[in-house]
């Protein structure tokens, strides 16, 4: 509402500053000294006003786009950073790339340019029809009849040249991304590039990436050349127009009578009312490159939209597959029943799984790489779904019953306190200075403490420089010990450690009453199970355990 009411206003004081010239004409043209003046204080002030309105309109414009960015930035990343969801779309919906830069970049631009179009446009309707009434009581019906049509022609040919650049900013925005990406996993390898003197051939693909992204962005330059002539003619065209149609009214006699000086004001102040009706659809008009440069980013927004709508759904069939328990599921129970997996490549995983993880019974995955041992925990964390079977698991509630530990350690932006925490998903949790020493003497990182400023200084990539991958797999590690689960699922997750600490932190969690899945490849990590399930890769399997064991093949 202050948006337009500035705007209204902004434009009632145009008018009168419009009407400064032919103001001017009449005192200077009779001599008014004394007119003339009196006038300058009003003049100066409608001129001031002016620039304020601007000004404000300006400001609320920026407030707008802030509002509009952050609206549609907390949509979206609600929709996008929820359980399973931003898994789902990375993983099922390649179709939809970079959805990071969709969020980061393309919502701003997109607030930005709605600003633009949105101080230009948002009265420019009422205005319209304001000065079309004026105009019309000084020249007819003619004068408007006049400008509307020119404003027609106008904007067919402007349509004409926007779509072809509505494509194209939207495969520049998404050039724009791989760009970004790249350098993003530059920087991120950059310890791994520089070991294989990689730096030459990351080089030409940088090169190759911004050429590609230039070539994209030179045709938006292109396409847009067009555009700009068509409007910039409609406007200087339309300056003569507005002469053209005061003439109606002067050669149809209408002023008959009057001497120069008058007619001159009664010409200056007329053509203003012509001149702005016709600035008015300009305006309009040239808010056609914007418009298609909006439209570009509406469009990649709204993909972004529309595949968040399907993961939904497929998040919520994954959720009743998954969750599904039986009567007498008890919550010291995991069971694979008669599970069929695939990958989303359609490659079978397994075939026709059955196990029961009871508390105290650790069971370990071993194969071949490849042969499905992470998928198997995919589809225990619910993050694939199961073609056939289901798999019952304790209520997932992190930190109490069950807890993941990938190969890969997530460190997160954060201090010492929040990695042990993390994911703090009950406000509650919290622990102590004391605890914390306790926790990293339990982990061997005692000598982190040595390292952090205080346990609550924030670090972000300073984190994986101040720690080895070892070292960040045991910190990581101790999150199992903070949160004391049921079950810890680890998928190599002492890969990278030495075995001596291996063996030490598997027989300090199994100690604590912990039942662990475990994959691995090390023979002395799978000594500390009790029960073997070995894949074949070709969706066969065999349990081993203690007491017996059987053999079970993909048909
Ligand atoms: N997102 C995915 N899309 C398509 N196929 C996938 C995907 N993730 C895994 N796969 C396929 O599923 C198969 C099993 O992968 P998985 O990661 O479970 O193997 P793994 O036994 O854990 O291997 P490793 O011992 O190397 O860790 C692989 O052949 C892989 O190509």
């Amino acid at each position: 509402m202050t948006f337009i009411t500035l705007g209204i206003g902004y434009e009632v004081v145009v008018y009168f500053v419009g009407m400064i010239p032919s103001r001017f004409y009449s005192i200077l043209t009779s001599r008014d000294i004394v007119g003339f003046s009196k006038y300058i204080l009003p003049c100066l002030l409608l001129v001031f006003s002016a620039a304020a309105c601007k000004s404000f309109l300006n400001f609320m414009g920026g407030l707008f786009a802030l509002k509009a960015r952050k609206l549609l930035t907390i949509h979206f990343q609600d929709r996008y950073i929820k359980p399973k969801a931003m898994y789902t779309l990375i993983m099922n919906h390649e179709g939809v790339d970079n959805p990071d830069q969709r969020i980061t970049q393309d919502i701003d631009k997109f607030s930005e340019t709605l600003r633009q179009i949105v101080t230009n446009l948002i009265i420019a309707p009422v205005m319209v029809v304001y000065y079309t009434y004026k105009c019309w009581i000084v020249t007819g019906f003619a004068g408007p009849l006049l400008i509307y049509a020119y404003f027609m022609l106008g904007s067919l040919v402007s349509r004409k040249f926007i779509q072809p650049i509505v494509n194209a900013v939207f495969f520049k925005e998404l050039q724009e991304g791989n760009f970004r990406y790249l350098h993003v996993r530059l920087r991120q390898y950059a310890e791994s590039i520089a070991f294989c003197d990689g730096e030459k051939e990351e080089n030409s693909r940088a090169q190759h990436s911004l050429d590609t992204l230039l070539t994209y962005q030179r045709t938006i330059v292109n396409k847009e050349l067009p555009l700009k002539m068509a409007n910039e003619s409609f406007s200087y065209l339309g300056s003569i127009l507005s002469y053209l149609i005061i003439a109606i009214p002067i050669f149809a006699g209408a002023f008959e009578g009057k001497d120069a000086s008058e007619l001159s004001a009664i010409i200056s102040a007329n053509s203003f009312v012509a001149m702005y009706l016709i600035y008015l659809f300009s305006t309009i008009i040239e808010q056609s490159s914007k418009l298609s440069d909006l439209a570009g980013f509406t469009a990649r927004i709204g993909e972004l939209l529309e595949a968040l709508d399907k993961v939904a759904v497929e998040v919520e069939s994954l959720g009743t597959d998954h969750s599904r328990r039986k009567e007498e599921q008890s919550n010291d129970l995991i069971e694979f029943e008669n599970v069929s997996l695939f990958s989303p490549r359609s490659k079978l995983i397994i075939h026709d799984l059955n196990l029961k993880v009871c508390q105290g019974d650790n069971v370990a995955f071993v194969g071949p790489n490849g042969s499905g041992k992470t998928s198997i925990l995919r589809s225990l964390a619910g993050l694939w779904p199961c073609s056939e079977g289901r798999v019952f698991v304790p209520r997932v509630t992190f930190g109490r019953d069950i807890i993941f530990l990938p190969q890969l350690p997530y460190l997160i932006d954060g201090s010492l306190r929040d990695q042990i925490l993390y994911p703090n998903t009950t406000p509650a949790a919290t622990i102590t200075d004391k605890e914390i020493v306790h926790l990293l003497q339990k982990v061997r990182l005692s000598h982190l403490s040595g390292l952090v400023r205080s346990y609550d200084t924030v670090y972000s990539q300073e984190w994986s420089k101040m720690l080895s991958p070892g070292e960040q797999q045991r910190l990581v590690f101790a999150r199992v010990f903070y949160w004391k689960p049921s079950f810890a699922v680890l998928d190599e997750a002492t890969s990278a450690m030495d075995k001596d600490t291996e063996d030490y932190l598997y027989q300090a969690v199994i100690n604590m009453g912990t039942t662990v899945i475990s994959v691995s490849h090390h023979p002395n990590v799978i000594d500390y199970h009790n029960t073997i399930v070995r894949l074949d890769g070709q969706g066969g399997y065999t349990i081993e355990n203690k007491e017996a064991s059987t053999s079970f093949f993909a048909a």
